[in-house]
């Protein structure tokens, strides 16, 4: 446990100040290994931050991400780092109440590191929502739905593992959207197994893929108009560059999602720009945060582009962060995949989630609504002697 605390507490009847800043990494195992074009996971590693305050109160935000360093240019031990040695130092003895105002403050002593931020936002929105009384939904403007649709990925490697899985998810009735993790094997037995998982399920549930921008150009050419014909209903990130994504806009009757491409309301305004995608995959940490995120929504609405609510496959915190913003959205036409808790063997919340009937409850307790189990996180909390056992590249 890393501990910054504040050299001059709060004066007395003064706004709450930021006191003191902890940082944790967390290993917790996955339920089965979960392969993507990029990496495959064997667990997962969350950087959990408590941001104390001079008020008593407490918030707690969660920075995760895919395979170590596979997915993106921050990993759980970077962000530790990042915010013990520099956000820190910049944050304590700050008022904890002007959330906005310390994120641009931040924004000038810390470039990039948009993970890290979205784990710092959301403890300070957390803690300020216990502060007021009100979920954070409320802080960003007010929720709109009570209740997120949630897709599961099906990502064993193995067709029949893959099948057998989905009709576990729809008899317990917890999902009944698929989305296939593709790109790492050859294009002809991607879509042998997107066709045989379809017709297996038929009507009875939506398949989709998400490729990780593993795809050249030329092969998306043929790799849509194959998964179209195989009854797939969307596909995310077949290629990397925007370019490509725009050029192969509306060739194919099934609609294109970006993720990777997006990084934030820039590239959501640059992408939109180019008409690079039918829909938005928005997730807090690419976005760099909760308002970040609902800049980005908001420039897919004013350009007619559809919103999905990603993940970073995160944990209970972040997927709680993450359904609180979702909830506000004006739009959000694919639903969501907020299933991260789902993947990990271990409940590290004092009370579970409420998955059921295809979907999620968003709390509606102040903050986040949720409330950690103290004796499971610090169970599986890593320790200097203990390396990160869980990502096999
Ligand atoms: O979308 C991604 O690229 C990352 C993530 C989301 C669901 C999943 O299985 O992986
Ligand atoms: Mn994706």
């Amino acid at each position: 446990m890393n501990t910054i605390v504040a050299s001059h507490p709060a004066a007395l009847n003064a706004a709450p100040l930021v006191e003191r800043i902890e940082t944790v990494l967390v290993d917790l195992p996955t339920i089965r290994p979960h392969k993507l074009s990029v990496a495959t996971m064997n667990g997962q590693t969350l950087m959990l931050v408590r941001i104390v305050c001079s008020d008593g109160i407490v918030g707690i935000g969660e920075g995760t991400t895919i395979g170590g360093l596979a997915y993106g240019g921050e990993s759980p031990e970077s962000m530790k780092l990042a915010l013990d040695t520099y956000f820190a130092p910049a944050m304590i003895g700050q008022d904890a109440t002007r959330v906005q105002l310390l994120m641009a403050r931040l924004g000038k002593h810390v470039k990039e590191n948009r993970f890290a931020k979205s784990a710092i936002e959301t403890a300070l929105l957390d803690a300020h929502g216990k502060r007021l009384g009100l979920p954070v939904s409320e802080l960003l403007g007010g929720r709109r739905r009570d209740r997120l649709p949630v897709a599961w990925t099906l990502a064993s490697g193995d067709t029949g593992r893959d099948i057998a899985e989905a009709e576990q998810m729809l008899d317990l009735r917890r999902h009944n959207v698929f989305k296939l993790k593709i790109g790492a094997k050859s294009q002809k037995e991607d879509i042998a197994h997107v066709a045989a998982i379809k017709r297996a399920l038929g009507d009875r549930a939506a398949v989709r893929v998400d490729v990780n921008m593993a795809w050249s150009e030329t092969q998306a050419v043929y790799g849509m108009a194959a998964l179209a014909d195989a009854g797939c209903e969307l596909v995310e990130q077949p290629v990397s560059s925007a370019a490509a994504l725009a050029r192969l806009m509306r060739r194919f009757p099934v609609p294109l999602m970006a993720d990777e491409s997006l990084t934030g309301p820039e590239s959501a305004f640059e992408l939109a720009k180019v008409h690079g995608a039918d829909v938005f995959a928005v997730k807090i940490e690419q976005s760099g945060g909760l308002y970040n995120a609902q800049r980005v929504a908001a420039i897919a609405d004013a350009a007619g582009i559809e919103l999905y609510g990603g993940t970073m496959l995160e944990a209970a915190v972040s997927t709680i962060a993450s359904a609180q913003v979702f909830s506000t959205f004006a739009n959000l036409q694919w639903g969501t995949e907020l299933f991260g808790p789902l993947l990990i063997t271990e409940e590290i919340l004092a009370t579970p989630l409420d998955y059921s009937d295809f979907g999620l409850t968003v709390p509606t307790g102040p903050g986040l609504g949720i409330t950690l189990d103290e004796d499971r996180v610090a169970f599986f909390t890593r320790h200097a002697a203990r390396k990160s056992i869980h990502v096999a590249l």
